[in-house]
């Protein structure tokens, strides 16, 4: 099934055109990469596909609907009901707990109850910070904040998880950890992935690989290989980058 398609999508900001007509969809249960040199669009066609950011021109259906038809309220509720987000700053709240943060989308909207609470606790153990919950984030490394992120990311039990450089900020052995965590959450839970990448490792773990350059596609690549044979692939297109 499609869940998100896109075509002929353009976004400019001012005079600047970012994205120059952009086309794709996405099937549910893929784990999509976006890969690109800095500036080529990577984070704005995520934040467009994660209905942040609207588009300047051209059409995005999300599940055969079209953004631009549903209302500020209906966007709003598939953000928070059927979407989750991973960033490179993790973006985690300093005052609170880790379990605190995991649970925060549920502090906002004030439906915390018992059942939510063990979700969280579920979440914690998958991602091995079940000892880590009542820290706080300054006492945890790179790689267990970004499980905590993802742990929230899931806590709405999104359909889509959006993640940007989620492994951006980390060495390699906290990165492998995580974009690990995020391959277990496409073949296990069943959840779509978009990731932004720059790098060729982790873009090798992508069922597909979509190739930016200066705001255009130009290749969307199929991982029907073993990893690292994909990512000797990867290798050789990024010289075109
Ligand atoms: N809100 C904004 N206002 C104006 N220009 C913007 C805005 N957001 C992004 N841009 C510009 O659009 C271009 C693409 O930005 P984008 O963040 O999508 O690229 P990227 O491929 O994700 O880059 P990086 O790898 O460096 O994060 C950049 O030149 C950036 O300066």
């Amino acid at each position: 099934m499609e869940v998100i398609s896109g075509e002929k999508i353009v976004k400019n900001y001012g005079k600047f055109e970012v994205l120059k007509g952009i086309g794709l969809n996405v099937q549910d249960g893929e784990f999509v990469g976006i890969i690109g040199k800095s500036g080529s669009g990577k984070t704005t066609l995520l934040k467009i596909l994660g209905l942040i950011e609207s588009v300047t021109d051209g059409t995005l259906l999300y599940k055969k609907n079209e953004i631009s038809k549903l209302s500020d309220k209906e966007l709003a509720r598939i953000r928070r009901e059927e979407l989750g987000f991973v960033f490179q700053e993790f973006y985690l709240m300093d005052s609170l707990d880790v379990f605190e943060n995991i649970m925060l989308p549920f502090y906002i909207s004030k439906t915390v109850d018992d059942s939510k609470k063990e979700r969280a606790r579920v979440l914690m153990e998958k991602f091995g910070i079940r000892t880590l919950e009542k820290k706080m984030p300054n006492e945890l490394s790179g790689g267990e904040r970004q499980r905590v992120a993802i742990c929230r990311a899931l806590i709405n039990d999104p359909e889509i998880v959006f993640a940007d450089e989620p492994t951006g900020n980390l060495d390699s052995k906290s990165g492998k950890i995580v974009i690990e965590s995020l391959k277990d959450i496409n073949e296990h839970m069943g959840k779509t992935i978009i990731m932004v990448t720059h790098d060729p490792q982790m873009a090798s773990y992508c069922s597909r690989l979509i190739l930016l350059k200066d705001g255009v596609i130009l290749e969307d690549l199929e991982n029907n290989r073993n990893q690292e044979s994909f990512y000797q692939e990867i290798l050789g297109k990024m010289k075109e980058l």
